[in-house]
């Protein structure tokens, strides 16, 4: 029976989990996670999801043959000690932001099949956007495997490793800003005189129907909001408030800044790296 095993219990893991156990891609009974310390925090997940929970990373690693690294990018070091000599032939497939294939292959001290993944929370509900880059170490059978498994809980692409600082800053980070976006106009429904669960429904229609739009009408974005905009009506006079605030400016600033900070994530650990190995 193949095992899939995360180590690092966080936000990312479960969605993941979810996704995966709930769309019966794996049985609880094929997933396997282990904390640094917090118990609370994986019996609450052994209690939701009734997988395997572990504090032995050695067990975890020899049982899966696919292991998820799922710690923070600053816990790498931490996450990987300990597992190296039961690495065989699994497939270590890293979700963390702006850590290299590089940086893992020096933390095991030998060549392993790495994959570098990119997906993002609504793995939750299936509906990740994640992007994938394999190192050469990693057979074309290897990347079918990881593109099928997170093609069951969204879609796939797969990239050069160097532009996936660019899908971290989109899509990785991506669902925050539109969480953002739905916070300021719930604020506003409510202002201008709507009742808070009203304002929610209506807006959530809203996001969801406009993702379909542009997926299924294949036109642009430019093109569909010239077909909301009526001249001198309420969109332009709203859309113009956008603009004199820098709303487009403030989007490709904030997307150009996390792809920066998943660059920065990479010196910084790499050079955190090379010290601690000195
Ligand atoms: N949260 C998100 O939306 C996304 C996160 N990621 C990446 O996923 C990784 C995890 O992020 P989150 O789940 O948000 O963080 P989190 O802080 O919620 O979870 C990290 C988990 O790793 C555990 N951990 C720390 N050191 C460990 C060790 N030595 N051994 C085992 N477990 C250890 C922590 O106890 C914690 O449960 C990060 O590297 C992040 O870059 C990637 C895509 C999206
Ligand atoms: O904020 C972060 O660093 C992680 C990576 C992408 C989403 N969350």
């Amino acid at each position: 029976m193949t095992k899939i095993g995360f180590i690092g219990a966080g936000s990312m893991a479960e969605a993941m989990i979810a996704g995966l156990i709930n769309g019966g891609v794996y049985k609880p009974n094929q997933v396997i996670v282990a904390n640094r310390t917090n118990t609370t925090r994986l019996e609450e997940l052994a209690t939701k999801y009734d997988i395997i929970t572990t504090h032995d990373k050695k067990k975890l690693v020899s049982e899966a043959s696919i292991i998820v690294l799922a710690m923070k990018p600053k816990d790498v070091k931490s996450g990987i000690d300990g597992i190296q000599e039961f690495i065989t032939n699994q497939l270590i497939v890293s979700v963390l932001a702006g850590i290299s294939i590089q940086t893992i292959t020096n933390i095991l001290g030998k060549e392993a099949s790495i994959i570098r993944a990119m997906p993002n929370t609504s793995a939750t509900i299936a509906k990740s956007a994640t992007a994938i880059a394999a190192s050469e170490h990693v057979s074309m059978a290897q990347i079918k495997k990881c593109q099928s498994l997170f093609e069951a809980i969204g879609i796939c692409k797969l990239v050069e490793e160097h532009q996936l600082d660019a899908v971290t800053g989109v899509s990785g980070s991506g669902p925050a800003y539109v969480y953002l976006l739905v916070e300021a106009m719930e604020k506003a429904a409510v202002e201008v005189g709507l009742d808070a669960h009203v304002a929610r429904e209506l807006i959530i229609q809203t996001l969801l129907g406009s993702a379909e739009m542009i997926e299924s009408t294949k036109k642009l974005p430019s093109q569909l909001r010239k077909e909301v905009t009526s001249p001198n009506g309420t969109t332009e006079a709203g859309i113009s408030i956008l603009q004199e605030h820098g709303f487009e400016d403030a989007v490709i600033a904030c997307i150009k800044r996390a792809t920066e900070r998943s660059i920065e994530l990479k010196t910084m650990f790499s050079e955190v790296l090379s010290t601690t190995e000195n």
